[in-house]
This record gives structure tokens, C-alpha cells and sequence, in this order.
């Protein structure tokens, strides 16, 4: 029986024998979408440590680059694949991280139908995936889904209150597109065949980027089925976050305050609870001690040394 009541018919295929054959050495071949960007390539980083698992990366390198995986290339358990998730990919994989996408203002409000179909498009083509090949999908999404909020702090059951035609809709209204999806394909085709599970993971706190990763790892290895928010609740203003990059990173930077973009939400703070219940998982790291690691890693994606 299905969530919503249906029976399901369609028994999942079965796996190709070759993937149990010999020749395949790993126990895990693993798919990141968007695994050339600042989350994928971290998530690439901690997937590889494991060596039972193989890693197959496909990305357009629409924000990210091969440079955040160079030393991957080359590697017997790694491959690389220019692929745009909006075209078909057939690859025999045992888990999907489905992370592909442009997650920056400025790269969605840069070209908007590109980001609604990698969202709507992109999804329904790694579900399609997923079901061929029964694998474990796990979809990022974001606490933008959550619009301007009237709930605060946020709660996955939170519906949300999002603009459907402003500037910002392509990746707001694009994501729950893909969570509907997600949780369409699971009704649809039984649950357990096919888990979905999507993290909202709020930008700000891409320092913490290795815990975040952490979180989606758990989130795949374990039974649950999403949404559950992946984020920390320590709550701050952008000014105060601008204060304090100045401070620990560059007192020489000078602080302009403009105008807020249209349908830029407010305030945002995800409810937790989940996420600490069911995976075990809540941030560790404070914003203060997150910043320098941030600049840290930068500079050494960048080849950039701190001035003395
Ligand atoms: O059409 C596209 C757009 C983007 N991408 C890739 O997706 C990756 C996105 O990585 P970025 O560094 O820009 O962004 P992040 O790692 O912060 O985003 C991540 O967290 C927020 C989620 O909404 C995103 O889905 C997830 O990718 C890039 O490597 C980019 O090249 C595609 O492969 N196809």
C-alpha cells in the first residue's frame, strides 16, 4: 500500500546481473547532479573517502567547475560527465544525489527558464532514473520553499508563502515543483522503492558546508522520507553576518547597505526538531568559527594565500 491508499502494481525492475558481477569491485556506484559546485563537491570529497563507493559526477558547469574536483580526476572510482540534467542520462547507479541546479539570485534571475526546467525537467528526468534502475534518491531543495514565511521558525509541514510569478519564482516555485515530484513518484510507485528526501538547506550557512553534507549522507543512508530541514537556527541579521566577515576576515572592507531584491523573504529560521530525532543530526559549528574555515577553503579552491 502506498501513502496515499493506492496499491502499487509495478514491482521495481531489478538491478542489471552485470552489478553483481565480478567485474564491479565497488558495493555503491553513487550519481551527484551538480557535484562540480561548492555542496556536490564536498559531498564528492566525503563519497570518495569511502572506497567501497564509486563516484559518477555529471554537471553543466553552469556555476560550478572542474577545478573543485581536480583531484578526483583521474581517479579508478571517479568519472565526470558534462551532462545538463535536463536531457536524459542513462547510467546503472544504486543512489542519486540530485543536486543540480542554479542556487545563486544571481545565476537564477540570470536566466530563468533555464532554472524552472533544470528544476521541473531536471527532476522528472532523475526520478525516471531512479525508477528504471531502483535507486535511492535524494533531492536538495531549499528553505526558499518556504517563500516569506508566516511561520517562523519553519516547520517541514509549513506550506510556505511564495510569490508564483515574481523574479525569484524560477527557483522558489521550481523547487516545490520537484518536491511534488519526488513526493508524486513515491506515491505512485510505492514506498521504499524509490525513497525520496529533500533537505532544505538554507544558503546562508554554506560555511558549514561539511556538516550540511553529513546531513545529506544520513538522510540517504537511513529509512526516513523527507522533507526534513538541514539548516541552523542560530539566527542573524545580514548586517550583523556582513560585521562579522569584516571582522574576522577583512577589516579593511567597507559595509554599503542597498536596496532588498523584490520577494527577498525577510526572516527564516528552520525548525529542527526532525532532523535531530530522526537522523541524529544538528549543526555544531557557530557562525564565528564557520567564517574562517569558509575563507579557508576558498582560498585553497582558489589558490588564493592570506595577505600577511
Ligand atoms: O542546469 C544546471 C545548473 C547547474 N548545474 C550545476 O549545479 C551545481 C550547483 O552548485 P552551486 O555551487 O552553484 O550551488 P550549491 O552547491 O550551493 O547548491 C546546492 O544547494 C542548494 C540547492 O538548491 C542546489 O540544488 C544545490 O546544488 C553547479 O556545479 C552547476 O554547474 C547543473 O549541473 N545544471
Amino acid at each position: 500500500m502506498a501513502a496515499n491508499g493506492t496499491t502499487v502494481t509495478k514491482a521495481p525492475p531489478s538491478p542489471s546481473p552485470l552489478r553483481n558481477s565480478k567485474f564491479f569491485q565497488s558495493n555503491m556506484r553513487i550519481l551527484v547532479t551538480g557535484g562540480a559546485g561548492f555542496i556536490g563537491s564536498h559531498l564528492v570529497d566525503r563519497l570518495m573517502e569511502n572506497e567501497k563507493n564509486e563516484v559518477i559526477v555529471a554537471d553543466n558547469y553552469f556555476t560550478g567547475s572542474k577545478d573543485n574536483l581536480r583531484k578526483w580526476i583521474g581517479h579508478p572510482r571517479f568519472e565526470l560527465i558534462r551532462h545538463d540534467v535536463t536531457e536524459p542520462l542513462l547510467v546503472e547507479v544504486d543512489q542519486i544525489y540530485h543536486l543540480a541546479c542554479p542556487a545563486s539570485p544571481i545565476f537564477y534571475k540570470y536566466n530563468p527558464v533555464k532554472t524552472i526546467k533544470t528544476n521541473v525537467i531536471g527532476t522528472l528526468n532523475m526520478l525516471g532514473l531512479a525508477k528504471r534502475v531502483g535507486a535511492r534518491i535524494l533531492l536538495t531543495s531549499t528553505s526558499e520553499v518556504y517563500g516569506d514565511p508566516l511561520e517562523h521558525p519553519q516547520k517541514e509541514e509549513y506550506w510556505g508563502n511564495v510569490n508564483p510569478i515574481g523574479v525569484r519564482s524560477c527557483y522558489d516555485e521550481g523547487k516545490r515543483v520537484a518536491e511534488t515530484l519526488m513526493f508524486d513518484y513515491h506515491r505512485q510507485h510505492g514506498i521504499g522503492d524509490y525513497p525520496l528526501l529533500l533537505p532544505h538547506s538554507p544558503h546562508v550557512h554554506q560555511s558549514f558546508v561539511n556538516l550540511l553534507v553529513d546531513g545529506l549522507m544520513r538522510l540517504m543512508e537511513g529509512e526516513h522520507t523527507g522533507p526534513i530541514n538541514i539548516g541552523n537556527p542560530g539566527e542573524f541579521t545580514m548586517m550583523e553576518l556582513a560585521e562579522t566577515v569584516k571582522e574576522l576576515i577583512n577589516p579593511g572592507i567597507t559595509l554599503k547597505e542597498v536596496e532588498n531584491t523584490p520577494d527577498d523573504p525577510r526572516q527564516r529560521k528552520p525548525d529542527i526538531t526532525k532532523a535531530k530525532e530522526l537522523l541524529g543530526w544538528e549543526p555544531k559549528v557557530t557562525l564565528r568559527e564557520g567564517l574562517p574555515l569558509m575563507e579557508e577553503d576558498f582560498r585553497q579552491r582558489l589558490g588564493v594565500a592570506k595577505k600577511a
